[in-house]
């Protein structure tokens, strides 16, 4: 239990309450008690952080990166599915979301991708809106997303790969060589090869910052909906039926997530069609081949390696599964390379394998989350624009094609999936309908611009904002979270000079 933990209180009379206590949420109220602290000092008015209460996971899953596929499906996951899709062949996905102090971020495979200067642009566009006499303004906004940025890697420390597996190393070995693609071994999400989540962040304040740090309170609560009078927040609804009152000066900002801000503001009653649509995700095509340099595992480690790892944060249980990959030269696609069958590990290690998983960047398909009287239906949209699906098509052939042409195709055996004899764009489609996956991104669903305004307040509400990846209009190139923490940045410097 951390020292700023507090009762669930019946009135809420002043501060910030931030729902969520995710990537989002634990970044904000970093950053806004450090700010208050600084103006106010001990007069400061505290941030309230609720999170959803949480059972204990396995510390060796927890901990050690090259456990974490281990954590989904687990008791840190709510396990969302989605609807089964005709484009899937009729499958239904496994949408797993964090759950717990850190959220997505104690389950996810770690990968810091700086966001990429279409990303800044992007934020910037939806941040300003896209007319002419704007175009000052989405500079100095996309200026102050790169500073957002700076400030979150300082507070996040991302750090280098402490172990990468000869299968990742023969890949950047053999596409490297004579290639202007910056294919490179990811930087994590970890401190001395164990996993971060932003609720290290706040240990780190306690540390860093103990005044500011205890302006912080954390609730452990499932938050069901606000009350709303007339444009105002004037209380919480709790799961268990209970309710806290919230004075009027108190500003309520949801960081549930990309389910659960939408669902916040469907059941609180607010009226707007936009919420909970716009959903994107990246899916990601496993290209899975097999090699004879042998299996990899995350089964129980030897002594010595277990020691390496506990004294040096080094070797093998230091890997992310996820170790390495990188964008073509137009950023239509990012590869993840894994040393693994990924669509069998961790169940499955006999065999020898590296999957070369490969997606579009910037998928065109919109889904939409909708509510039943007591569930939450995730109709994900993949593929409802066939133009993602061509252009996957055309990602798996560039796989090929840089397999072929690179050392690998000395070095790995055979391409099992989608498989050698499935050449024609007919036989492609039919593999990448029956295994894409979701690469665990879904946004979009109170987006910048129609959901919430350019200050992050929901629409037609006073003391009401969203700051998570549901406010991002379009997709992030790559992996999202180094963009979501310089968004949370960005969106505490906000409120902390409005
Ligand atoms: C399996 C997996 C792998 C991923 N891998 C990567 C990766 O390698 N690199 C990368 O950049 N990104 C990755 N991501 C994505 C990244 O983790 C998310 O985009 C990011 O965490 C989203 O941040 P957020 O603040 O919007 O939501 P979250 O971090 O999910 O936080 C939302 C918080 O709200 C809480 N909450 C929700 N509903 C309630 C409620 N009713 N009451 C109380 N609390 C509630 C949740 O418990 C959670 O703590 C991965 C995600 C997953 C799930």
């Amino acid at each position: 239990m951390m020292p700023m933990e507090a009762e669930r209180p019946d009135q809420f009379s002043h501060g910030t309450v931030i729902l969520g206590g995710g990537l989002c949420g634990l970044i904000l109220a970093h950053e806004l008690a450090i700010s208050l602290q600084s103006r106010l000092g001990s007069d400061a008015p505290c941030v309230w952080v609720v999170e959803a209460p949480c059972d204990d996971v396995p510390q060796r899953d927890e901990q050690r990166p090259i456990r974490w596929l281990r954590l989904l499906g687990g008791k840190a996951d709510y396990q969302y599915q989605t609807q089964p899709s005709a484009e899937l062949a009729g499958r239904s996905l496994p949408w797993p979301r964090g759950k717990g102090l850190g959220g997505s971020g104690r389950i996810n495979s770690m990968i810091w991708f700086p966001p990429t200067d279409a990303d800044f642009q992007s934020l910037a566009d939806s941040l300003v809106g896209e007319q002419p006499q704007n175009a000052d303004v989405i500079v100095d906004t996309e200026r102050q997303l790169r500073v957002a940025f700076e400030r979150a890697r300082e507070i996040v420390r991302p750090e280098r790969a402490r172990w990468i597996s000869p299968t990742s190393r023969a890949f950047l070995d053999s596409v490297s060589n004579g290639s202007d693609q910056d294919f490179h071994v990811y930087d994590r999400l970890n401190r001395n090869g164990r996993r971060w989540t932003a609720a290290s962040a706040i240990s780190d304040l306690q540390r860093t910052d103990p005044e500011a740090s205890k302006l912080i309170r954390i609730v452990r609560s499932n938050v069901l909906s606000v009350r709303i009078e007339g444009d105002t927040v004037t209380g919480i609804g709790w799961a268990d039926g209970a309710t806290s009152s919230i004075a009027s000066s108190v500003e309520v900002i949801s960081a549930l997530g990309a389910i659960g801000s939408p669902t916040l503001l469907h059941r609180s009653g607010i009226d707007d069609s936009n919420i909970g649509g716009n959903l994107h995700d990246h899916l990601i095509m496993p290209m899975v081949h097999s090699h004879d340099g042998g299996a990899f595992s995350d089964a129980d480690p030897e002594m010595a390696a277990l020691a390496k790892w506990q004294h040096t944060g080094g070797g093998p249980i230091a890997c992310n599964i996820a170790e390495c990959g990188g964008l073509d030269a137009e950023q239509r696609w990012q590869l993840h390379v894994t040393p693994t069958d990924y669509l069998r590990f961790p169940k499955d290690t006999r065999r020898g394998a590296m999957t070369i998983g490969v997606n579009v960047t910037r998928p065109l398909s919109r889904g939409r989350i909708r509510w039943s009287d007591d569930e939450t239906i995730i109709d994900a949209g993949y593929w409802n624009d066939d133009r993602d699906r061509v252009e996957l098509l055309e990602g798996v052939r560039w796989v090929r094609d840089l397999v072929k042409q690179s050392m690998l195709d000395q070095w790995l055996r055979s391409e099992m999936i989608p498989g050698a004899k499935r050449q024609t764009d007919d036989a492609i489609c039919a593999a990448m309908a029956r295994y894409s996956q979701t690469l665990y991104h879904p946004a979009g669903t109170c987006a910048l611009g129609s959901v919430v305004d350019s200050d992050f307040s929901v629409r037609g509400m006073s003391n009401l904002r969203v700051v998570d990846a549901s406010v991002l209009a379009e997709p992030t190139i790559g992996n999202p979270t180094a963009t979501l923490a310089a968004l949370a940045c960005f969106a505490a410097k906000q409120f902390i000079h409005r």
